[in-house]
This record gives structure tokens, C-alpha cells and sequence, in this order.
């Protein structure tokens, strides 16, 4: 039996593998960088290698709340005579003596001359004279100074994006203030007709436009800067009006719907006119009629206005030209095995990216089972999904029981 092929798909369509490498080509990484302060750096992308100007621990410290002694007094002696404290942020000021301890406080410094501390639930106090279960070897419960970094030592890459730990990081060695890549300006709006404000009466024909939401909602998780222009009319006018507006102002133009064929799809159109039109198609579902170019300095993407196509191509190919240029270094989405639950439906001719939903089951295997229907006008596909099932271009349906690819969602969808 001859499996039918996606009508949509063109052997001169390229896999989206090949696609985004030649997208990236057209990206140039900003220039402008800034010196921002530290608790303003989150979501920001780093713009200088940093490395280490202080040693880290800077001393020697227990990692227990216990009693500091040198290991060779021990299992000898047993009793140990106590001769001071050292608390975190209070050393112990005294000097070391054989066959004695010194009660000391997780954090803090191990003084000279002891060498390993025993937690204190192992130890039994009379007055001044300490019992101690030896340690199994000298330097337990030590954190060594330099153990975790030395002056020098580099911490965090150009082109990091600054997250909580990086934060954490940062503030390790004493950087108040660090230099991130200015932030990215985007322009966007909406194309068609039928589409109407929230809030307002929907008339014969019309729906709400949902696809600016969603847009705004991966930019501000994102953290760039962005600039809504509205819905703009199926009108050639009003279209190079907006690009006009939006080039103006941004870094990256991105505009949702008129990408396609139809008689009303004008954003591709004028965009000829405007600017250049570098890349259209490729062959992933949803998605086909991606389109890419740029007006006067600023980078075009022409998302498809199909709900789930204009997501599903923001995340697979904006998201990483957005992350090019501010700066950040490639991430490589995380890719799964997991056992499909109920059959796919699919036909040769297209990667497709269907809605999953990726969990365990009581065996603790990782299964996956598609949203339902995988029509790209249905956004709510995309909010019960946490994963992609990646199939690829020249496979057919799939049954149950298959092991198949499924991309866990990242924060900027999740
Ligand atoms: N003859 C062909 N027709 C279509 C093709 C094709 O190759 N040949 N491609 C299909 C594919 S695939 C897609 S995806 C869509 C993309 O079309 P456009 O980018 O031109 O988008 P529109 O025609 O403007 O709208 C498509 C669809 O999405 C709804 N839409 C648009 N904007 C919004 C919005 N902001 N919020 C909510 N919904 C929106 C619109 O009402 C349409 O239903 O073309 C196929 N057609
Ligand atoms: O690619 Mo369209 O995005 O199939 O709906």
C-alpha cells in the first residue's frame, strides 16, 4: 500500500535543521553592551568572560557544626581537651596545641594546625574534655580553600545568559556590576481583517486576535524590549505604514499572518518592496510559510497566522535568532525518548513538531501522548502541551508503543 505524501511539502523545502543554520547566517550579534548592576542583571546576556579575583572558600572552613582537631591526635588520645571556638564570621584567635580541639561552627574558619572536624553528634562533652568517634580520614568535613575556585580562575562565558545561579555566581566573587549585551529591541504586530480587539463584539467572520498575546508573552520571557504596534488591516498602505514604524525603532520586526498565498497576504508583499525577502517555506508542520529578510537594518520574521504555526515557529527559529542576537551562545534543545501511548497520524513530507504530553508512568518510563487534534488553528494545543514530538520528514503515522523524540518545553514556553 503506497502511503500518501503531505501535499504541503515540496522536495525544494528545506528540513528546519538546515533551514536555521542559513537563518543564523543573516544575524549579526549587537554590538552595544552596558554595565548593569548585578540585581538588575537577570535574564541579561553576558557580555565579557569573567573569572575569579579572590579565592573561593577564601579559607579553610568546616562543612559541619562539630569540633575542629588534627587528625594524627586521634583515635591516641580519644578525649581531647577543648581550648576555644571558632564561629562563622569569629575565628578562633587562639593557638593550636596538641591533643586539643576547638568548637567550631559549620562555615566557619578551620584554624591553623587542625586539620579535620568531627560533627558533633559524634562527639560526647564533659566540661572542657571532648570525646570524639575518629573521623575515617584527616580533612573530613574540611572545605579546603580554593577548593571550588582559584584567582583566576574563569567562572562564566561571554555570552551566558545571567539566570538565578548565575546570579548566584557572580555575587560569589564579589562583582557588583557586570557588562551585558544591550537588550534587544522587537517590533510586532498583527495582519488581517477578521482579527478584533479584546473586549470587543465579535461580528459575522471575525475572531479575536490571539497570536500578538502569545507573541508578547514569549518576548517578555524572553526579556527583550518590545514594541506592540496592534492589527493592522489587509491593506498594502497600512502594512508598509507599520514596517515602516517598526523598522524604525527595533532590532527585529515580527509580524504574525499574510505570509502564505492567499490573495490578502500582503505582509510578504510589501515586505519585497520594503526591504528584502531572504527566506520563505520550509518544510515543517506547522510552520511552512515562515518567511525571513530584513527592512532597513532590522532582521524580519514573517510568522504564519495560524495560532499554533506562529508559536511553533517563534520557538524553533526566532527563539534562536533572537538568542544570536543579543549575544547568547547556541543552546541545543534537550531531546528525549518516550513511549507514545496512543497512535500518530502523519504523512511523509514534513518534520512535524505535534503537542505532547510528556510524563511517567507507574514504572517510571517516560511516556508521551499527543494534545489531540494537531490542527495548527487550535492554540489550545500549545497550552496542554509541555514537550514537542519531533517526527521526522519522511516518516508516516506512528503506533502506540513506539519509542519517539519528544523536546521538553523550555521556560520561555513553560
Ligand atoms: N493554498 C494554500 N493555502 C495555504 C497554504 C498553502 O501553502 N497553500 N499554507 C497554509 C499554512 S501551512 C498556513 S500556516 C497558513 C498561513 O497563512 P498566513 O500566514 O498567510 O496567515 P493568514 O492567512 O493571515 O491566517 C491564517 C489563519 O490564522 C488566523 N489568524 C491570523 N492571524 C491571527 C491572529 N493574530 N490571531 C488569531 N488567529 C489569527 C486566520 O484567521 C486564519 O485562520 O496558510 C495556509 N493556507
Ligand atoms: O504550516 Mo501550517 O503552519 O501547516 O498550518
Amino acid at each position: 500500500m503506497s502511503v500518501s505524501q503531505d501535499p504541503c511539502a515540496k522536495p525544494t523545502l528545506l528540513h528546519p535543521d538546515d533551514a536555521l543554520p542559513k537563518l543564523l547566517q543573516q544575524i549579526t550579534t549587537l554590538e552595544a553592551t552596558e554595565a548593569v548592576a548585578l540585581t538588575d542583571a537577570l535574564g541579561r546576556v553576558l557580555a565579557e568572560d569573567l573569572s575569579s579575583g579572590i579565592e573561593m572558600p577564601p579559607f579553610d572552613n568546616s562543612g559541619m557544626d562539630g569540633y575542629a582537631y588534627r587528625f594524627d591526635d586521634l583515635p591516641q588520645t580519644g578525649t581531647l581537651k577543648l581550648i576555644g571556638r571558632s564561629f562563622a564570621g569569629h575565628p578562633f584567635t587562639g593557638k593550636f596545641e596538641p591533643g586539643t580541639c576547638v568548637r567550631i561552627m559549620t562555615g566557619a574558619e578551620v584554624p591553623a594546625g587542625y586539620d579535620t572536624v568531627q560533627m558533633q553528634e559524634q562527639a560526647q562533652a564533659d566540661g572542657d574534655n571532648i570525646t570524639l568517634e575518629p573521623c575515617k580520614k584527616r580533612g573530613e568535613n574540611v572545605r579546603l580553600r580554593a577548593g571550588e575556585l582559584a584567582i583566576g580562575q574563569k567562572v562564566l562565558t561571554r555570552g551566558s545568559l545571567i539566570r538565578a545561579a548565575e546570579m548566584g555566581v557572580i555575587a560569589t566573587i564579589g562583582l557588583a556590576s557586570v557588562r551585558v549585551y544591550r537588550r534587544v529591541k522587537v517590533a510586532f504586530f498583527s495582519t488581517g481583517d477578521e482579527l478584533r480587539p479584546l473586549g470587543s463584539e465579535l461580528q459575522p467572520g471575525q475572531i479575536y486576535d490571539s497570536n500578538r498575546y502569545a507573541i508578547k508573552g514569549l518576548l517578555e520571557r524572553l526579556g527583550v524590549e518590545w514594541l506592540d504596534l496592534g492589527v493592522i488591516k489587509d491593506d498594502r498602505e497600512s502594512i508598509r505604514h507599520a514596517f515602516r514604524e517598526a523598522a524604525s525603532v527595533a532590532d527585529m520586526v515580527l509580524t504574525s499572518g499574510g505570509v502564505s498565498v492567499g490573495e490578502a497576504d500582503f505582509t510578504k508583499q510589501v515586505l519585497d518592496e520594503e526591504g528584502e525577502i531572504t527566506f520563505w517555506k520550509l518544510a515543517m508542520k506547522p510552520g511552512k510559510p515562515f518567511a525571513m529578510g530584513h527592512i532597513g537594518k532590522a532582521v524580519f520574521c514573517g510568522l504564519p497566522g495560524n495560532p499554533v504555526s506562529t508559536m511553533v515557529t517563534f520557538y524553533k527559529l526566532v527563539l534562536p535568532l533572537l538568542h544570536k542576537l543579543q549575544g547568547m551562545q547556541p543552546v541545543t534543545p534537550l531531546q528525549l525518548q518516550a513511549t507514545l501511548t496512543s497512535p500518530i497520524s502523519k504523512k511523509p513530507g514534513r518534520v512535524e513538531y505535534q503537542r505532547g504530553i510528556l510524563s511517567r508512568n507507574a514504572d517510571g518510563a517516560l511516556t508521551v501522548c499527543t494534545t489531540g487534534s494537531q490542527d495548527s488553528s487550535q492554540m489550545s494545543s500549545m497550552h496542554s502541551a509541555n514537550c514537542f514530538i519531533v517526527l521526522e520528514q519522511m516518516q508516516g503515522s506512528v503506533a502506540a508503543d513506539t519509542l519517539v523524540t519528544v523536546e521538553p518545553f523550555n521556560s520561555v514556553l513553560c
